[in-house]
């Protein structure tokens, strides 16, 4: 019998990457884990205020029951002073046709340049929601919480 360590290791899930720019280096073959970085794909100037749809330079197609996430790496702002104005991507299993590269919706607040290949943001795959159904009621019957804050700040 094979050791436990190798009895437990799963295939890994495949994400196929289309790379739009051949400069931009290209994702680690294996992730274990671990929120992957993602790359500016062009040189970028922003002035205070301005927003820019940043590309990445990839497109995906994500395993069946997956969607793809995308958050700013802790350092983005103190680095380049943007802000990520969905705050949190989400990147659709459709979204997977040859023109459909991934982006990232940036406000600057204050002037700046992001250079090409520079790390701005990260992602991960997430399952999908299961499919749901909404049922309409009169009434829920949880106990009520008391509004925003109701627990205090202590
Ligand atoms: O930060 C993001 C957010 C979305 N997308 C892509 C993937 C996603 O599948 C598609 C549509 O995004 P979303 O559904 O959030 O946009 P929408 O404003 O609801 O537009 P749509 O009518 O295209 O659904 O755009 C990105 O590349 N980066």
């Amino acid at each position: 019998m094979k050791p436990y360590r190798q009895r437990r290791q799963r295939k890994p899930l495949t994400l196929k990457v289309k790379y739009f720019d051949k400069e931009i280096p290209k994702l680690e073959k294996f992730e274990t884990g671990d929120w992957v970085d993602l790359r500016a794909a062009e040189t970028i100037e922003m002035k205070q205020g301005d927003f820019k749809l940043i590309p990445l330079g990839v497109g995906m197609k994500l395993p069946k029951g997956y969607e793809a996430n995308i958050v700013p790496r802790s350092s983005t702002f103190k680095n380049f002073g943007i802000i990520q104005t969905n705050h949190y991507s989400v990147i659709d299993q459709s979204y997977s046709g040859n023109e459909d590269q991934w982006f990232y919706p940036a406000l600057a607040i204050r002037d700046t340049v992001i250079q090409k290949g520079d790390r701005i943001c990260q992602f991960r795959i997430n399952k999908k929601m299961p499919k749901v159904e909404f049922v309409t009621v009169e009434k829920l019957d949880g106990i009520n919480r008391g509004g925003l804050g109701s627990t205090g700040t202590k």
